[in-house]
């Protein structure tokens, strides 16, 4: 009987966040983490889909290739059927009355021991599946696939105890309980490329309140979802707890969306898929048990706005670092910039001379700071947008594109009189930000079209060491970003320290890696037992 599910005297390690590996030239870490590549490179792996534990093989295959070297093939996986969708259903729901019924501290252990397994034996796997199959740098892997996923699994145990511990007032003549439930029916997490922290979060976390997952996983981010879902098994976890399900997005959206017993969907993703499946869960209402839960992180357009009092240092090292880190893939990525015109042709010379400085190439070489964007379609996306801007707008600097070998799209920094450039208004998803110089005494103006400029809210960030600026700044951008940083760029949110998650069309904020984002995986249930009966129906005063 799960249903006391604190009694406050057990309580999970306090969680601390994991140290970052430097990966320094000739350490044992940078050796060993390259024999991994080395060997995972040779490798060919077969990702089948995971049903109730159950390997399943179903010959209509694809590829997971590297973005680096794109003719190199990585891992074949099966694709799911619809009877297989409606299986994994049927399968999550044999799995959820044990799973439910376990105490919050059983499920949460086997969390930690995932979260321990990554920081030991499984670090080099989850690291170099993600540098080759989604192509991150060393330092952009470890702060993602290793550090932030043994966060989301070490603090979402300590947020869930803190959860399940508030409890309502009670007395002498009552006691008063929240029993936190899991949801009634299944969770349906759909994972995106760029985080392989965020593929193992978002079915993790419903599941460590007691729910059962379907989990999409991302077709490329495949190797690293592979092993995540290895990882949890043998951490543990009870096979149909969470069910892994590459294969046709649309075909298995249009399944779980449509059942009966959809409680949740845990999206991370653009902004436009997850709109669609807001609607197709509209279009469906009434034929659900529950209303369903509907959690989504989706697309930015992140701002850089500099005051002309700030450090011109530190807003060329937030511009670089928010806008190149991971080829500018992250949804936090500085994609816009509002610089005051006396400061501009600083600034620039000081962002141009970094990037001289800054190689490109594939991840197997430690010393590349930048690689390839994700696949084809992102290569084409951006290739758009470059070809674009060389007639409508400014290239300051790179601008190139070549996909003879991998998909290398060049750090691109593109410089607009126009302040409604689509450059600055849609999310590009890459390695390109847009400047945009004002006139130095229309900062407060400049702060409002900040604001207004896309329909997005993720993240952004102020640079100035005037105080009073940033206050106003604060003031105006309050709506406009989940995220706000000052002094520092808008990218690298660290759980436990910066809850992450923004509104308007950035999704619905429920701050993934906080209590916020767990409250949404329970249904709770309150009850009252009466520890003295009323055995008269008059009020006192009735006499
Ligand atoms: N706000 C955040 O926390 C956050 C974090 C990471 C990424 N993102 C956003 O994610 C996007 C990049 O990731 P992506 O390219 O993987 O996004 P995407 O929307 O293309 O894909 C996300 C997931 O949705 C699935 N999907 C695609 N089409 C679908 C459909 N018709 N029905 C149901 N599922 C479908 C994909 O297979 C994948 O698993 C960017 O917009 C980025 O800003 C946001
Ligand atoms: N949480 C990450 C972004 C996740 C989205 O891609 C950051 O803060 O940079």
């Amino acid at each position: 009987m799960s249903f006391a599910a604190f009694d406050g005297t057990r309580r999970v390690p306090v969680a601390a966040n994991e140290p970052v590996r430097t990966y320094a030239p000739h350490s044992p870490e940078t050796k060993n983490l390259k024999l991994r590549l080395d060997r995972m490179a040779t490798e060919q792996v077969e990702i089948p889909i995971v049903i109730g534990g159950r390997r399943i093989h179903t010959g209509n295959t694809g590829t997971v290739t590297m973005p680096c070297d794109h003719h190199h093939v990585l891992a074949t996986y099966h694709k799911a059927t619809p009877e297989l969708v409606h299986e994994a259903i049927a399968a999550s729901a044999a799995a959820s009355a044990e799973w439910s019924s376990w105490r919050w501290e059983d499920r949460a252990a086997v969390f930690l021991r995932a979260a321990e397994l990554l920081t030991t034996t499984w670090r080099d796997t989850i690291n170099a599946a993600t540098m080759l199959g989604q192509a991150k740098t060393v330092h952009q892997a470890e702060i993602d696939a290793a550090c932030e996923l043994i966060d989301f699994w070490r603090f979402n145990a300590q947020f869930a105890q803190d959860l399940y511990a508030e409890q309502p007032l009670s007395d002498h003549t009552m006691w008063n309980q929240l029993d936190y439930r899991p949801l009634e029916g299944f969770v349906y997490a759909v994972t995106p490329f760029n985080f392989t922290a965020i593929g193992g979060n978002l079915p993790g976390a419903p599941a460590l309140m007691g729910n059962v997952v379907i989990w999409k996983p991302s077709a490329t981010a495949l190797l690293s979802s592979w092993y995540t879902m290895q990882l949890l098994e043998e951490a543990g976890l009870p096979p149909g707890v969470i069910n892994f399900i590459p294969g046709d997005a649309a075909m298995i959206s249009d399944i779980a969306l449509a059942h009966r017993d959809l409680a949740g969907v845990h999206f991370t993703g653009s902004t436009g898929v997850f709109n669609s499946m807001w609607k197709t869960i509209g279009s469906n209402m009434g034929t659900y048990k529950s209303y369903p839960r509907i959690v989504g992180e989706t697309g930015g357009k992140d701002f850089i706005v500099v005051h002309p009092s700030a450090d011109p240092q530190a807003v060329a090292v937030g511009i670089v670092r928010g806008a190149f880190e991971y080829q500018g893939q992250k949804c936090s990525a500085a994609s816009r910039a509002y610089v005051p015109k006396s400061m501009w042709p600083d600034v620039k010379a000081r962002c141009v001379a970094m990037m001289a400085e800054m190689k490109q190439g594939d991840v197997r070489d430690f010393s590349n700071f930048v690689a390839a964007v994700i696949d084809q379609k992102a290569f084409n996306r951006l290739k758009g947008y470059l070809d674009d801007a060389k007639t409508s707008a400014t290239i300051v600097a790179g601008g190139g594109y070549d996909d003879s070998k991998g998909w290398f799209i060049e750090p691109t920094i593109v410089e607009t009189s126009d302040p409604k450039h689509r450059m600055l208004c849609e999310e590009l998803f890459g390695p390109v930000i847009t400047i945009h110089p004002y006139d130095d005494h229309a900062w407060r103006e400049t702060l409002t079209l900040v604001d207004t400029t896309s329909p997005y809210a993720l993240t952004g960030a102020i640079f100035s060491r005037d105080r009073g600026a940033v206050r106003e700044a604060m003031s105006v951008l309050r709506q406009s970003a989940g995220n706000l940083y000052i002094n520092d760029k808008p990218t690298g949110a660290v759980v436990g320290q910066q809850p992450f998650g923004g509104a308007r069309g950035s999704g619905t904020n429920d701050k993934a890696g906080s209590k916020l984002n767990l409250m949404r995986w329970v249904s709770a249930r309150n009850i009252k037992e009466t520890f003295s009966s009323p055995l008269d129906w008059k009020y006192p005063f009735l006499g």
